[in-house]
């Protein structure tokens, strides 16, 4: 096959034991983002975004991704404006990624999959007390998106990817002191923005999507270095942590806006 669809991850994926979305949800993530079809909102503004590197905590494998996380016991590190009514606080961002170079992104672009692709996690501490109450709200969180495409190599992401070795095991961490992840996110203003979901149990419907329209170059060696990590734990039969997105799933009575003509 050139190019999974979603019957090949329906049959074969073996991350999919659970239902691939949840009986009755009508905002599901990933979705394909066809982009003649998207809608371009004049209303929409900038997205702001200020983050406070010192609120960086650590780095771990948790048996999907690894992800960076962060203090948010504060308003240090947060994003506003866009298509958001709250301002919303960065709690951990983390990635998604193919065995191989033709897929591993969760959106597609035109049917087109990216390599990888970045979830910078915020959630709306202004009406929700706490993170775990925000991600049941239907504003409870917003994440932006971020395409990795091969190219270049990415200096910011190579800090990253020299701590990796560390964290090759489920449930490694090591402390990360001073990480801006703004270095991640393209300079172009551009986004597209819709209702939908997180991507992994409990799928719950909360997440505003931003979805960066250009995509950040990263290197071959950079990507291997993510495929390196492994789902399992140290002592286990070792299983390489590839493919760790969700399939495509249905638009529904969706709009997908533009921030862009
Ligand atoms: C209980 O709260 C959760 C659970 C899982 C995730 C991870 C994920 O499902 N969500 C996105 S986005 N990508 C993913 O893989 C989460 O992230 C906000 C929050
Ligand atoms: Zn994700």
């Amino acid at each position: 096959i050139s190019e999974p669809d979603s019957s090949f991850f329906l049959l074969v994926h073996p991350l999919w034991q659970s239902p691939l979305s949840i009986p009755g949800g009508t905002r599901q993530s990933p979705i394909n983002i066809q982009w003649r079809d998207s809608v371009y909102d004049p209303f929409l503004k900038p997205l702001k975004i200020s983050y406070d590197p010192s609120t960086c905590l650590h780095i771990w494998n948790n048996g999907y991704s690894f992800l960076v996380e962060f203090d948010d016991s504060t308003d240090k590190s947060i994003i506003m404006g866009g298509p958001l009514e709250n301002q919303y606080r960065l709690k951990q961002f983390h990635f998604h990624w193919g065995a191989i170079n033709e897929w591993g992104s969760e959106h597609t672009v035109d049917s087109k999959f990216y390599p990888a692709e970045l979830h910078l996690v915020h959630w709306n501490a202004v009406v929700y007390p706490t993170f775990e109450e925000a991600v049941m709200e239907g504003n409870g969180l917003a994440v932006i998106g971020v395409f990795l495409k091969l190219g270049k190599h990415h200096e910011g992401l190579q800090t990253l990817v020299d701590a990796l070795p560390a964290i090759k095991h489920k449930d490694t961490i090591i402390e990360f002191d001073v990480f801006d992840p703004s270095c991640l996110i393209p300079s172009c203003p551009d986004y597209w923005t819709y209702a939908g979901s997180l991507t992994t149990p409990p799928l719950t419907e909360s997440v505003t999507w931003i979805i960066k329209k250009k995509p950040i170059e990263v290197d071959e060696n950079q990507l291997e270095a993510f495929r390196m990590l492994l789902f399992t734990s140290d002592g286990e039969e070792e299983k390489r942590m590839v493919d760790n997105f969700r399939p495509l799933q249905p638009l529904m009575d969706r709009t997908v806006r533009s921030s862009f003509q």
